[in-house]
């Protein structure tokens, strides 16, 4: 995929405007359903076991976020990836604060194994944690660069045959296709809650219009994210630019700003 590829799958986005189905955690939920919209997506957040087989049959995707988990939390994603599965829809999965405790540990694994069409979107030390290694995470906040988590990324596309995004510093898209980098954003987006979280439910969005890769995804957080910042004074307006940006952001723009690579 390259940066042509990536531009005509925000215009298809943007054109099928895809329903993006979250379960996600009480921070967070303004910031995604404002970033799903801020890009063309249409999202909703949706907890309900008694709703979620409808709402799998016509939704395009489900986003999974584990952030403020719970028993009663962990009964209605379980059963939401079920429904994801039987309805062939793509799942993504972010695994926040793994690492932090056994139960995101135990519980992202779970969900991870379970869904059929994944992608894995966390910073470092989640991407760690979740392959069972140690990570120097702190709560919800990556304290590895994001290079170290390579090694478990790989271990993770081969263990539940996903996708996975380490975002940081450098994004890494890792899969089955080889190693994307994205040098992009800005470090002030780690100053914000809900960047990652954003950026895992336009993953979500991403996966709904048929384009399983986190890349796209990546590239248009990550440049939104520098525009946001040069025009940001501090975290408060950079959250208020990111949604400009994400909704302001061109063809041309992505593609001069775009710091896209390869691993060999
Ligand atoms: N130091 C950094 N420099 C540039 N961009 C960053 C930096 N840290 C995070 N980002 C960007 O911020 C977004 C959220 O990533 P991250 O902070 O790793 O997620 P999380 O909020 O889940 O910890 C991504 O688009 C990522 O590229
Ligand atoms: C602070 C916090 N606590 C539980 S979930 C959450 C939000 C995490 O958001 P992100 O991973 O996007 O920074
Ligand atoms: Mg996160």
């Amino acid at each position: 995929m390259n940066v042509n590829a990536i531009c005509t799958a925000l215009a298809q986005l943007r054109e099928q405007a895809p329903l993006v189905v979250n379960i996600t955690n009480y921070v967070v939920m303004n910031n995604s359903a404002n970033a799903l919209l801020a890009i063309g997506a249409s999202p909703i957040m949706a907890h309900s076991r008694e709703e979620m087989t409808e709402m799998m049959a016509f939704a395009g995707a489900l986003v999974i976020n584990i952030g403020t988990l719970d028993r009663t939390w962990i009964e209605r994603m379980t059963f939401a990836v079920e429904q994801a599965n039987a309805a062939g829809k793509p799942v993504v999965l972010d695994p926040v604060g793994c690492g932090a405790t056994s139960l995101r540990a135990h519980t992202a694994r779970q969900l991870a194994a379970l869904a059929k069409h994944l992608t894995i979107r966390g910073n470092a030390s989640e991407i760690i944690a979740l392959a069972g290694q140690a990570s120097q995470g702190k709560g919800v906040d990556s304290q590895d660069p994001s290079e170290t988590a390579l090694e478990a990324a790989k271990q993770l596309v081969e263990q539940y045959q996903a996708q996975v995004v380490i975002s940081g510093a450098t994004d890494y898209i890792v899969s089955n296709d080889g190693t994307f980098v994205l040098n992009n954003g800005h470090p002030m987006m780690t100053q914000v809650t809900g960047t990652g979280c954003s950026l895992s439910a336009i993953t979500g969005a991403f996966a709904a219009i048929g384009e399983t890769s986190g890349l796209a995804a990546a590239a248009v957080m990550g440049v939104a994210g520098e525009i946001a910042a040069e025009q940001a004074k501090g975290p408060g307006s950079l959250q208020v630019a990111l949604l400009d940006a994400l909704y302001n952001l061109d063809e041309n723009t992505l593609t001069q700003r775009l710091k896209l690579s390869q691993l060999a």
